[in-house]
């Protein structure tokens, strides 16, 4: 970025730039911004539109209007004024990956460098185009205008709308917690101390266990959000709490249905690995004690057997979940045709976006509960809208009112250290558990102690040194302290540098203590040492059925090839920040594939290489496909099959994994997939809601502003078992830790009184 402003005449606009009093000049300026892709070609359309409809319009507020539409494009859902005033710049893409940095047009920053707030707010007021003070926002101005704490935010009336939803809906059901459920408060409470230490046995009962209290909220509450980082046991409780919800159903002596309870995820991929281990953990789970308590209630005790196939194990997609259409953003459920359903539990909240938020909580029954479970500190979804994050923001210090201690005091038995106390804590702070301990990465995991340390935020006490020292520690061994024996560093010198080919084509086991070797899990297992590509594309030849077999005749057995060749896949992903340049998407994937040619694990002529379909071609799904039931995020193996009619000609299909818990694989032809990449190379934003046993996260050489904390952790809890870290330029690491993400919304005012929101907090 820093080149972009060398040379400026006049970078801080001090001479108002023609483009604020003239529409013609802002079209102009506008136009020479979306050449460049500093600005989406519909934010422009935006502007055009709204001109053509109201002559009058001044550029200034047309101006704005292009920004806030612009803002969604990058996850902001409005666009603040006095934050656009203060640093111009961060109001558009800037650099967009790839720029030629020649004949710059004008930056922001010399565009409004000559503008106040005053004038701008001023310019902000037009009977047609925005709606401004009206606090129910009925209109149909295209634009709404909201001012408070000394700001001005301007929406597009749909997303403006979608907050109002949101908030809505959840004030609605954190006011009412009593009504949400057929078995109500009282029953609830002198049965769930029971319950609760039949699900969580501890020799000491006092202790705080945040996954007890999680249990507790959230079946104190019609909505509740447990969120944590990876490991922290957000499925173990939720398993438990489903548990108990049905137990308690089921124990009434009246009720003669279990509640309808659904499991859903924002992606195929994330539906997929909840499918996998919810599963295995309804299977584990003791209901003995649990299911005998019913008996002591209310007389009726429900069968184990009852009890554990009243939980379901099946996860679909929201959309799925929903009903989408093709070709329109509505669903098949909305507040007219309500979900059927008692209680929804949404995995990896934090993907989703404000858009689908809004539309689930509209389908979603008034007397239904609604569960959210996510990791607040990940990247929120690339759409607008952090609400996860947003809902979350006081979530480390629980906030919890002396009532709800008291309450749980006698339903857990374990007392709320004072550090979790507050006494002015709002409604939504007592829906929400923030699960603190980490099953999966102890003390002497590297994977678990950097996660930590990039995640930690700057505050007074930890300044970016600070943060910048703690990171680095994590790598450095001296005699205290051993390497950890999860993670590696490398460094590349250039684009070419044969280390690359190394890591990913062979996994750099040797950048790892001992070769990766004689480790075990927490259970005890020996884990294989980290390995690359070579793996799966050894595993599709060694498992490869015989020439003679056809997928119409032998189907099982190309089914279960597929299903090892894409588990085995899951065993190492390179992930990078970038789409363009050389350690973007584009450079990375032509390169690895080169690498794995050479080292004779794929063939193919170099065009198919770079455009066309080989056997071991791993793609990823861009877009959901409902005709082939396939979902943004799926990824599949492109596999030869015997051809027996022309043996020397191969057929190739993808394979995808169903997604469902069967083993059944989708074998689709290539001509039918529609929007599919090479992934070789991910990015740490499509990786979302995806876990590798070994993971290597590659950072640009040259800063970026899309290079956050949130996005480095993002990366780092992608890794099961191994990390490697690949820096191809000094310091960025150093870089991406200390920056971080804000976005703008007005779901984050309204979850405090301190925000001083426009019509008060949850
Ligand atoms: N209280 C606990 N005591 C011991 N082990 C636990 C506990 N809670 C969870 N685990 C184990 O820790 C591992 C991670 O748990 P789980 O999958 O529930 O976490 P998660 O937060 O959902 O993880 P993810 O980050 O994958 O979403 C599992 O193997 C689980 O059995």
């Amino acid at each position: 970025m820093r080149d972009l402003f060398e040379g400026l005449d006049d970078p801080v606009g001090s001479v108002p730039h023609p483009a604020l009093n003239s529409v013609d000049e802002l079209l102009a300026l506008l136009e020479r911004w979306v050449e460049r892709d500093w600005l989406r070609a519909l934010d422009r359309a935006l502007v055009v539109f709204l001109h053509r409809e109201v002559q009058d319009a001044p550029p200034l507020l047309l101006l704005a209007a292009a920004l806030a539409s612009h803002q969604l494009g990058r996850g902001h859902v409005c666009l603040d004024l006095a934050t656009t005033l203060a640093a111009p710049d961060l109001a558009l893409s800037l650099p967009p990956e790839g720029d030629d940095l020649n004949d710059p047009p004008p930056l922001p920053s010399q565009v409004l460098g000559s503008l106040t707030q005053q004038a701008w707010q001023a310019a902000l007021a037009h009977p047609v185009l925005i709606e401004h003070g009206v606090t129910e926002g009925s209109g149909t101005t295209p634009l709404v205008r909201r001012d408070f704490a000394g700001t001005t935010r301007l929406y597009l009336r749909r997303y403006w709308q979608y907050e109002q939803d949101i908030r809505r809906q959840l004030s609605t059901r954190l006011e009412q917690p009593s009504r949400a459920q057929p078995h109500a408060h009282a029953n609830v409470s002198s049965a769930l101390p029971a319950a609760l230490e039949a699900l969580f046995p501890s020799a000491q009962p006092e202790t705080l266990d945040w996954q007890k209290l999680a249990c507790a909220l959230a079946c104190r509450s019609p909505f509740a959000v447990i969120t944590g980082g990876p490991g922290t046991g957000k499925t173990t409780t939720v398993v438990k709490l489903l548990a108990l919800l049905q137990a308690l159903q089921l124990g009434e002596k009246e009720s003669e249905r279990p509640l309808r309870i659904k499991l859903a995820a924002p992606t195929g991929k994330a539906a997929a690995r909840l499918n996998e281990s919810i599963a295995k953990q309804v299977e584990e789970l003791d209901l003995h004690s649990l299911a005998s308590l019913g008996s002591s209630t209310s007389g009726k005790e429900p069968s184990v057997d009852r009890l554990r196939q009243a939980i379901p194990t099946q996860v679909s997609t929201l959309h799925r979940l929903l009903g989408s259409r093709p070709d329109t953003r509505h669903f098949r459920h909305h507040a007219g045709n309500l979900l059927p359903l008692d209680v929804l539990v949404v995995d990896e909240a934090s993907m989703v976006d404000i858009e689908m938020m809004a539309a689930l909580l509209n389908a979603l029954p008034s007397r239904a509960r609604l569960v959210l479970l996510g990791d607040k500190d990940q990247l929120a979804s690339v759409e607008a809208g952090a609400v996860l994050g947003d809902l979350c923001q006081y979530a480390v210090s629980a906030r919890y009112t002396p009532a709800t201690c008291d309450w749980l005091k006698q339903m857990t038995g374990a007392a709320i250290p004072t550090a979790y106390q507050a006494k002015d804590g709002q409604a939504l702070d007592q829906a929400i558990t923030m699960l603190r301990v980490s099953h999966r990465f102890d003390a002497n995991s590297g994977i678990g102690r950097l996660a930590q340390a990039v995640n930690r935020p700057l505050d007074e006490s930890h300044g970016p040194a600070d943060k910048r020292r703690a990171v680095r520690k994590v790598f450095k061994s001296d005699e205290q302290h051993k390497s950890y024996v999860d993670i590696s560093q490398l460094r590349l010198e250039n684009a070419d540098d044969p280390a690359l080919a190394r890591l990913v084509v062979n996994g750099n086991p040797g950048g790892f203590p001992n070769h990766g070797q004689g480790r075990h899990d927490r259970q005890g297992q020996l884990l294989a040492p980290p390995t690359g590509y070579r793996h799966y594309l050894e595993t599709l030849a060694a498992k490869r059925p015989p020439p003679s077999a056809t997928l119409e005749r032998e189907r099982p057995l190309f089914d279960a090839w597929a299903l090892d060749v894409l588990k085995a896949h899951g065993s190492f992903q390179l992930l990078c920040v970038l789409r363009k340049g050389p350690w973007g998407v584009e450079g990375l994937n032509p390169r690895i594939a080169r690498a794995l040619r050479r080292a004779t694990l794929l063939e193919a002529g170099n065009h198919e290489l770079e455009h066309g379909w080989y056997e071991g071609r791993p793609v990823l799904v861009t877009r959901n496909d409902y005709s082939l039931g396939l979902m943004n995020g799926d990824i599949g193996i492109t596999l030869a099959l015997p051809n027996p009619q022309a043996p020397a000609r191969k057929l190739l299909r993808v394979a995808f994994s169903a997604n469902d818990g069967s083993g059944r694989i989708k074998w689709v032809l290539p001509s039918r997939l529609q929007a599919v990449e090479t992934v070789f190379a991910m990015t740490v934003h499509k990786s979302q809601g995806s876990e590798f046993t070994h993971t290597a996260l590659l950072l640009p050489d040259a800063p970026n502003p899309i290079l956050t904390r949130e996005l480095v952790y993002t990366g780092i809890t992608r890794a099961r078992h191994w990390l490697s870290l690949v820096e191809s330029g000094r310091g960025m690491l150093d870089d991406a830790v200390t920056r971080e993400v804000t976005r703008i919304s007005g779901l984050g005012q309204l979850s405090s009184t301190r925000g001083s929101s426009t019509s008060g907090g949850f």
